[in-house]
């Protein structure tokens, strides 16, 4: 005997004006089933999660609940026939504290409390609002507010993509027991570590239409990027980090940060960035790696320390200053840093604009050619380019790294810049920045996927409670390390306690 499946949907399809963001999607979940919806940025995946969840209204397709149909016309209703989705953006209204956002959803506080507590976050205070509550715990809550009405499908968009390792973890052990509890979970994700770890199938999109579905198993992610990428594979070849080149006799590091302070988030931090060098940055959740992105960036002011560029002290009142500075900031939250409402050609000649006020105008031709070149370069698709909030989360992403490149930048803040980014392109990126850094740009990249440390990054600066607790040359910077060293443990040491030496494995990409 077969078993029904929980949800069957088939020829799904929806057009944006002449944008087809689906054109003949399907997806079958069986109870108790891990499954994932893979495919390239763009590819259809969260309008197909909008559509089940009764946000978005498809334009042709069926859709069975439990072998009935159901035309779902509203969240509400969705929610009704079990399927609670969380977004690849944080739901929560900014303005509201966190306790009038669950009233607003009729979402019990008790149960609530419990998976935040369940998912590692155990000093929430519920009268915050939610724009004081950091990327990483909103999407934390999200998952809280779904898992809190217990649904029979679960439908997760890039729900790890924002956070740090071990607050990943914590995601990965909760729909696991889901699963183990009979429920479903629809999983999106770019990492394949999480794919293999977790789920059970995936069903994969391209251009908005269903083109395979795979039992995950041992060496099927060579068979997962085919069917994403198609004609587009650009076969990932790894980039190997290069090591800087040696520091000519006298020359000045080009960022020079010494014993800066923030409060109680950041204590005593110093390290150089050489010209021509990718340093890594790597944190558990809250460690400080905000605050010190915050300070270099030119947004918040330290309480202590020096910051100096080219061997002259600066002080940063404003972002501008670290713009002008030659400093660019590539934010993790990409609403911070895009106007969404404008083109993806204004964004990306935004920085253009902002040098026009200091430093005269700049020939129109020029920015045109770079903003095109940057355009290509990231392949950012550009059905919709007319207003950046239409493109999809990864595209999205891309235009905040194009604007940095575009506007030719000496040192690049990068805060996670390939959260949701897609195999092919995450591969173009850290050639991009291994570029950047031939050309004698520095880069500074905090990333929460630990591998990227080793592709990308020449050294990799550790943070633990504020302080910087280990700097490991990259022949040594593999994720076990990195691991041990976030949890603040001194290099070399038995990682034998419980949940350290769980997490340093599961680091390492062990199932
Ligand atoms: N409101 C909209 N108006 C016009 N086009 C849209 C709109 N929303 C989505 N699209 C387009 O639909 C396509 C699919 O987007 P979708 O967000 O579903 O992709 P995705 O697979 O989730 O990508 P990612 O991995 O980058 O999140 C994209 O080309 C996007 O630009």
């Amino acid at each position: 005997m077969t078993t029904q499946p929980v949800l069957d949907a088939t020829g799904v399809a929806k057009n944006y004006g002449a944008v087809a963001a689906l054109r003949n999607a399907s997806l079958s979940v069986l109870p108790g089933e891990v499954h994932a919806l893979m495919g390239a940025n763009g590819a259809g995946k969260s309008t197909l999660v909008k559509i089940l969840t009764g946000a978005v209204r498809p334009s042709a397709g069926d859709i069975l609940i439990r072998g009935k149909p159901l035309d779902v016309r509203s969240p509400a209703q969705a929610r009704r026939a079990g399927l609670v989705p969380v977004y690849q953006e944080p739901a929560l209204i900014p303005d509201l504290d966190i306790v009038s956002n669950l009233r607003l959803t009729r979402t019990p506080v008790e149960p609530f409390r419990n998976w935040v507590r369940e998912l590692g976050v155990p000093d929430l205070d519920l009268d915050d609002l939610a724009r004081d509550v950091p990327l990483a715990i909103l999407r934390v809550l999200d998952l809280a507010r779904a898992l809190a009405v217990q649904p029979d499908v679960l439908l997760l968009d890039e729900m790890t993509a924002a956070l740090p390792a071990n607050l990943a973890e914590r995601v990965l052990d909760v729909v696991r027991r889901q699963a183990a509890a009979g429920r479903s979970v629809i999983f999106i994700s770019h990492r394949f570590v999480e794919i293999s770890a977790l789920c059970d199938r995936a069903t994969v999109l391209r251009d908005g239409e269903t083109v395979g579905v795979v039992d995950i198993e041992p060496g099927v992610e060579e068979k997962i990027v085919e069917l994403m990428l198609g004609a587009r594979v650009d076969r990932s070849r790894p980039v190997s980090a290069s090591q800087v080149a040696a520091r000519q006799p006298g020359e000045k590091p080009r960022l020079s940060v010494r014993n800066l302070s923030i409060g109680t988030k950041l204590n005593d931090v110093s390290f150089d960035l050489s010209n021509g060098e990718v340093a890594g940055v790597v944190a558990l959740e809250g460690q400080g790696q905000d605050e010190l992105f915050g300070a270099l960036a030119g947004s918040i002011r330290p309480a202590g320390g020096t910051i100096e560029v080219d061997g002259r002290a600066v002080r940063f009142g404003h972002p501008a200053d670290a713009i002008q500075a030659g400093i660019a900031y590539v934010p993790g939250d990409r609403a911070e840093a895009l106007l969404m409402q404008r083109s993806v050609r204004e964004n990306i000649a935004l920085p253009f604009s902002a040098r026009l006020r200091n430093w005269g105008p700049i020939g129109s031709q020029r920015e045109r050619g770079a903003v095109s070149k940057a355009i290509e370069r990231l392949q950012i698709d550009t059905r919709a380019q007319g207003e950046v909030q239409r493109l999809s989360g990864g595209n999205q992403q891309k235009v905040t790294i194009a604007r940095w490149v575009a506007a030719d930048a000496r040192t690049i803040l990068c805060f996670d810049p390939t959260r949701g980014i897609d195999v092919g392109t995450k591969q173009e990126i850290y050639k991009l920045l291994r570029e950047l850094a031939g050309q004698g740009k520095s880069i500074l990249f905090y990333t929460s996927e630990l591998e990227e440390v080793r592709r990308v990054c020449d050294r990799a600066i550790v943070i633990f409670s504020g302080r910087v607790v280990d700097i490991l040359p990259v022949e040594i910077a593999d994720e076990a390390a990195l691991t041990r060293a976030s949890y603040g443990l001194p290099r070399g040491a038995a990682a034998d306690v419980g949940i350290l030496a769980d997490a340093a494995q599961k680091g390492a990409g062990a199932p």
